[in-house]
């Protein structure tokens, strides 16, 4: 049996008086789309930050497909193999879609600096595949009209998309998506769970934080509930929507119910 793409177990962060995640643990196979849901402030952002190098955990053991990483800064863990979305979306607004779609697929590159001053044929090479791939992920995503337009001028959920087409330039092992249907409409969410299955079908392995239930539930293969730092359920969504925890926890008192 292969590995598992991400082994994550023993993470606890705590901020302060506030223990943001207590021991959590996932474990996600290849292939799979696995989901991370809980009431607000439940701490999946969090798990999201130290997963990603973003905070530093105060324990925790991480396992890309079978290797040992430390998510000690961002850019090694997108070397690692993980590429993350982002909540509050975080392109380069001044910059076209299509220049942030191959932004996302320097993290591969070879060449280095030295050619990209001196222009070397190996350099000009690697930018061509550059600009080809980049091009073929924005028609993937279903933005590749829009490539010469600068990014902040997309449509909410069309800059979602370009986000996830940044993401999948790296060549990620796995692929984090921080809420990808925040803001969009229903039709939207429609071609998003299409594009997630597509990800999937092509192989990928997603991790997903959402908060749209029917999404989750709809596109999720397993999922880990959060609720005040702890993990109160992991399962098939079938299991865990039978889980009293996890009932309690979204309609019991003191919680808004996502
Ligand atoms: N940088 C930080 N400093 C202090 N406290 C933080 C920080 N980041 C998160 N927290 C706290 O940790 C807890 C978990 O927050 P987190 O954002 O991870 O939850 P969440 O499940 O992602 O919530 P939401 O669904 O609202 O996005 C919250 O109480 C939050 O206020």
């Amino acid at each position: 049996m292969s590995n598992p793409v991400l082994e994550v177990s023993g993470v606890s962060k705590r901020f302060g008086g506030l223990q943001a995640l207590s021991d959590v643990g996932i474990t996600i196979q290849p292939g799979q789309v696995y989901g991370l849901i809980g009431p607000n402030g439940a701490g999946k952002t969090t798990f999201f930050n130290v997963l990603t190098g973003l905070y530093t955990p105060d324990s925790g053991t991480f396992k890309l497909g079978g290797a040992t990483y430390q998510p000690t800064a961002v850019h090694e863990v997108a070397k690692a193999g993980i590429a993350r979305t982002f909540q509050n979306i975080r392109l380069f607004a001044e910059m076209t879609a299509l220049e942030n779609v191959m932004v996302g697929r320097h993290v591969r590159t070879k060449s280095g600096l030295g050619g990209a001053v001196f222009r070397t044929g190996s350099f000009k090479r690697e930018e061509r595949e550059i600009t080809d791939r980049a091009r073929e992920l924005l028609d993937y995503v279903g933005v590749g009209r829009y490539a010469d337009y600068k990014a902040r001028t997309l449509s909410y959920g069309d800059q979602r998309r370009l986000e996830i087409a940044r993401a999948l330039a790296t060549d990620p092992k796995l692929i984090a998506l921080d809420e990808p249907a925040a803001g969009m409409n229903a039709t939207e969410k429609v071609t998003l769970r299409e594009l997630i299955n597509q990800i999937r079908e092509d192989g990928r392995t997603i991790l997903l934080i959402e908060h749209d239930v029917k999404l989750v539930m709809g596109l999720c293969d397993r999922l880990t509930v959060l609720d005040y730092g702890k993990q109160i359920a992991e399962g098939t969504p079938a299991e865990v929507q039978k889980n009293e925890k996890v009932i309690e926890a979204y309609l019991g008192a003191g919680h808004a119910a996502h």
